[in-house]
């Protein structure tokens, strides 16, 4: 099975819709690779894949071979060279990163998702079963909010695959729960939980999102919706709480303008050297974005050491069980 390949596999839940579990899920994907871990993700969001856009690859196409699709690279396993005005760690080790989406498969990042339930449900299961990951340290995988269609599905199709005799043990490693402090955010998150109890899926812990915002003019840190209703839940029903992530213009600026100057040298994506970039070659995709390296512009972002503190926490506790 397709799923075989791969070691542990997160889901990223969250009870209601733009709370930030997609931009979560990038970062805990970026954080992972740059901890060393090979990473796939597969974005089940059906009527809203905004993983390939948060990546700067959504003019990537995947590849159809005999058995399924081939994930797009975000980017190769790599040394990073170390940039010595920018004081990288030198040698440092950058698991691969690969992506899966419909976002890949729609003609346009226009086009609306309009399915009934039966469509959605043999998606995510073609998701689960026909695609040819490489091997991989982690799967995560950004769901739609909510306790949908595509959500029994997917676990229906996760357990089954997952407890198979071939799979890695303990193989469906658990949830990261995503939520914003305000009172309605969390009262959808509470949904989620139970969701997770009933089904018998472990939380790996909630991560409250927008949590304050850091002002870029005095570093005054201004709790505008409110604060700490993340960890007094994680408490409630005795789950980890991972962290709060304040809103960063920084965070939102380098989603959307994907813009960085230049690669370090000797940096590959895809198996390419794009280094070239920083002596003033073109190297960007088709939409003529993405001129950077994403580890990179992450590794730069001020929310980086938070995510790492974060995934820290989730690698050792899943290991832990093994
Ligand atoms: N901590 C943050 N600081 C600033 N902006 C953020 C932060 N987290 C998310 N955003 C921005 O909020 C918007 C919504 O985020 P995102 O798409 O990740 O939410 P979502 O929960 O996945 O939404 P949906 O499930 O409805 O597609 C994006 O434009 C993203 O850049
Ligand atoms: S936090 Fe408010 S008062 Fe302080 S600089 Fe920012 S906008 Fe001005």
């Amino acid at each position: 099975m397709t799923l075989d390949n791969i070691k542990k596999i997160v889901l990223v839940l969250s009870g209601k819709g733009g709370v930030g579990k997609s931009s979560i899920t990038t970062q805990l994907a970026l954080t992972l690779s740059l901890q060393g871990h090979s990473v796939g993700v597969l974005d089940v969001d059906l009527t809203g894949p905004s993983i390939p856009r948060f990546f700067g690859i959504e003019q990537s196409k995947v590849r159809q071979a005999v058995g399924g699709f081939i994930p797009v690279d975000v980017h190769d396993a790599q040394t990073l060279p170390s940039r010595n005005s920018n004081g990288n760690t030198p040698g440092q080790m950058v698991g691969a990163l690969s992506c899966m989406s419909l976002g890949f498969l729609l003609a346009s990042r226009n086009d609306a998702v309009i399915w009934r339930g039966p469509k959605k449900t043999a998606m995510v299961r073609q998701f689960l079963t026909d695609v040819l990951w490489p091997p991989l340290d982690f799967l995560l995988i950004d769901t739609p909010p909510g306790t949908s269609d595509e959500h029994i599905s997917l676990l229906e199709n996760l357990l089954k695959q997952t407890t198979a005799p071939t799979s890695p043990p303990n193989q469906l490693a658990g949830a990261v729960v995503v939520t914003t402090p305000q009172a309605i955010s969390i009262s959808d998150v509470k949904k989620e939980l139970n969701f997770c109890k009933k089904t018998g899926i472990r939380v790996l812990g909630v991560v409250e999102n927008m949590a304050g915002f850091v002002c870029p003019n005095c570093s005054e840190c201004n709790d505008i919706f409110d604060r700490g209703g993340g960890e007094v839940m994680a408490r409630d029903f005795e789950v980890p709480f991972l962290g709060s992530v304040p809103i960063d213009p920084a965070f939102v600026q380098l989603i959307e303008e994907g813009t960085r100057p230049v690669y370090p040298k000797g940096t590959v994506i895809a198996g390419k050297d794009v280094s070239a970039a920083s002596n003033g070659a073109s190297n960007g995709q088709a939409n003529g974005t993405t001129s950077q390296l994403l580890v990179d512009k992450y590794r730069d972002c001020s929310l980086c050491p938070l995510f790492d503190g974060i995934v820290s926490r989730v690698v050792a506790d899943i290991r832990s069980r093994d």
